[in-house]
């Protein structure tokens, strides 16, 4: 297994440095919500941002991606994914970036399915959009990427649409609509909230095999220090908008310097014991 000290040694995939911003509610006037965040994410690493209801892990993941709502402002810092500024770019080469090269999986699958056409037919027009190949050749890949997803029955269940796919199998149509780019770097905000228990084991599960498997980058957006523990080699906490602490999986849970850490630490452990 690479130690956290093999992995921060890798140069970085993304790198946000003191990026700040927020929403103008009113003309001309920003009310802040971000505030020097930085933070990196190595090559190959499983990187988490973990901290409360509100603390801008979204945001944070959305402005990486340039679909932060529109009413957001950014004012100071930027975000370099392999060397280049993302935060430089026009929205058609934030779009080559979005397709190509970096993939986020949102919470709540179903909602991001478009109901009216096949589950097939979406993760098809993904592949064709972003990897140019012919209508067959994208059939083939979806049915490979389900396959990996472990959809069972994949060549029928490609055929339905989404209000047929329980919400875990949903989840797994949606990472396969992320991974059919074959993204270097994956970003999953929050995936498993809303799964039963089991089902996030699973989709859980089938994340850091993927992971194994493709060698990939991921960051993961969670509250929740158990998800962490089970899928991340490092964490990022974040709280009201700033970067609390930065460490190894290991050490985040083993020995928190911040007492914000601490108390998220203790309360995940209450939660567990309960
Ligand atoms: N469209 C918006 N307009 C105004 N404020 C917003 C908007 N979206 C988010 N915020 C504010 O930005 C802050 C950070 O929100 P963000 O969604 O990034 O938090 P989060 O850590 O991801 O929390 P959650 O897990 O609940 O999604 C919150 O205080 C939120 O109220």
């Amino acid at each position: 297994m690479t130690t956290s000290d093999d992995i921060t040694a890798q140069p970085p995939v993304l790198d946000v440095q003191d990026f700040g911003g927020g929403f103008e509610n009113q003309p001309g006037h920003v009310d802040p919500v971000l505030h020097g965040v930085t933070f990196s994410v190595p090559k190959g690493s499983s990187t988490a941002i973990v901290g409360e209801s509100g603390s801008g892990k979204s945001l944070t993941a959305l402005s990486i991606m340039g679909l932060a709502p529109g009413r957001f402002r950014r004012t100071s810092g930027s975000i370099h994914y392999s060397g280049r500024n993302l935060t430089a770019m026009t929205e058609q080469e934030l779009r080559t970036v979005r397709g190509r090269e970096v993939s986020i999986v949102f919470q709540d699958a179903r909602s991001s399915l478009n109901p009216v056409f096949t589950v097939g037919t979406q993760i098809a027009d993904v592949c064709r959009t972003n990897r140019g190949v012919t209508r067959r050749e994208a059939k083939r890949q979806t049915l490979e990427m389900l396959d990996l997803v472990r959809v069972p029955e994949a060549r029928r269940r490609m055929d339905q649409y989404p209000h047929e796919f329980s919400g875990g199998m949903a989840q797994r149509a949606m990472l396969a609509m992320a991974l059919i780019s074959q993204p270097k770097l994956l970003i999953l905000d929050e995936p498993t909230t809303g799964l039963d228990v089991t089902i996030q084991a699973d989709v859980l599960d089938l994340i850091v095999d993927i992971k194994a498997e493709t060698g990939m980058t991921t960051c993961l957006i969670t509250h929740d220090l158990g998800v962490v523990a089970e899928t991340c080699d490092r964490v990022v906490v974040m709280r009201g908008g700033e970067v609390k602490e930065i460490g190894s999986c290991e050490q985040i849970i083993d020995a928190p310097a911040d007492p914000y850490t601490q108390q998220l630490v203790a309360d995940s452990r209450m939660v567990e014991n309960r």
